[in-house]
């Protein structure tokens, strides 16, 4: 798969002297669904504004499609679509209007037949004609992505889809995305929501002050960092880790089960003694169950605070 967005050395220091992003690289495969993962603070929207031309980094080059934003800032922008965490459309005005507008933005010729597809796309065809204000925040939102996607971009940006909306509109949204990647567009989601970016992502990044500490394949990122835990319930009540197994990497749960966490991948994992043990310190299994480690579990070991 070829890059569609390259970044490279990227930094940025703000007049204040705080310097948001330090020497950051990035490639953004054509067709992926990317989602940049971080705190609050970390530096998420500085960089998605930048690649967009909205922001002139310090130092540091950005192509989209090959054309440098800032020197070839009107062909690089053509390309790319974004769709801000805020709601800022203009209440009085049609739904139509708004999208029609964003595309003429972009020195577009007019072109109905794609914006109702778009709006098609989004199921927004029966609110065409209805005002912005009459719509429900899920549909604002919709309209939002229908005049980021107004000029046919092939990248789109989505900065916190679903900050502060309910579980159904963000899955939802979630529906959403998957479509527009089948359509061939490539998409950058930043979130703080770990659900997010394990539900729908190809590639995680994670960036936490100003600096990408990774860029991977989900899939991978989970094999490769992820723990496995294994809970094991007991007939016995105990009311502490049994001295006897004090050798094991074991706590207790609010269930009173003894919680092994183990690495999955490591030769041994000291199941088979461990279990022998239990049996010996006269303990009875009731049940065994394991887990892997969630992304939340590993974005957590990585920067060591929670995403949001
Ligand atoms: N114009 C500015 N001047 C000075 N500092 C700024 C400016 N814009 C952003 N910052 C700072 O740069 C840092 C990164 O901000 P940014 O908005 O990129 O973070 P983020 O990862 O998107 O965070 P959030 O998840 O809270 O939106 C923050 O500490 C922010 O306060």
């Amino acid at each position: 798969m070829d890059d569609i967005v390259t970044v490279s050395g990227l930094g940025k220091r703000f007049a204040s002297g705080f310097t948001a992003l330090r020497s950051v690289d990035l490639s953004i495969r054509r067709g992926e669904i990317l989602a940049l993962l971080g705190p609050n603070g970390a530096g998420k929207t500085t960089l998605i504004s930048s690649i967009c031309g909205l922001t002139t980094p310090t130092s540091g080059e950005i192509r989209v499609g090959g054309h440098d934003v800032v020197h070839d800032y009107r062909k690089a922008r053509a390309l790319v679509g974004l769709v801000p965490q805020e709601i800022n459309l203009e209440p009085f005005e049609k739904v139509i209007n708004t999208v029609r507008f964003s595309r003429g933005l972009f020195g577009k010729p007019r072109n109905d037949a794609y914006i109702d597809e778009v709006l098609r796309k989004l199921s927004l065809s029966d609110k065409r004609e209805s005002k912005v204000i009459e719509l429900s925040g899920g549909m604002k939102r919709r309209v939002l992505i229908a005049k980021a996607l107004s000029h046919e971009p092939r990248v789109l940006f989505l900065d916190e889809p679903t900050a502060g909306v309910d579980v159904e509109l963000r899955k939802d949204m979630w529906r959403v995305v998957r479509a527009l990647k089948d359509d061939g567009v490539t998409v950058i989601l930043t979130t703080h929501y770990i659900e997010e970016a394990e539900e729908m992502a190809d590639r995680i990044a994670v960036i936490n002050d100003g600096e990408i500490l990774l860029v991977e394949e989900k899939a991978a990122l989970m094999r490769r960092m992820g723990q496995k835990q294994m809970i094991i319930e007991l007939q016995e009540d105990v009311t502490e880790v049994p001295p006897a197994l004090a050798g094991y990497d074991l706590h207790r749960n609010d269930d009173g089960d003894l919680v092994y966490t183990y690495d999955a991948k490591a030769d041994r994992t000291g199941i088979t003694r461990l279990l022998s043990d239990v049996a010996a310190a006269g303990l009875t299994l009731r049940d065994l169950q394991t887990r892997q480690s969630s992304l939340e579990d590993i974005f957590v070991g990585l920067v060591g605070k929670d995403p949001a």
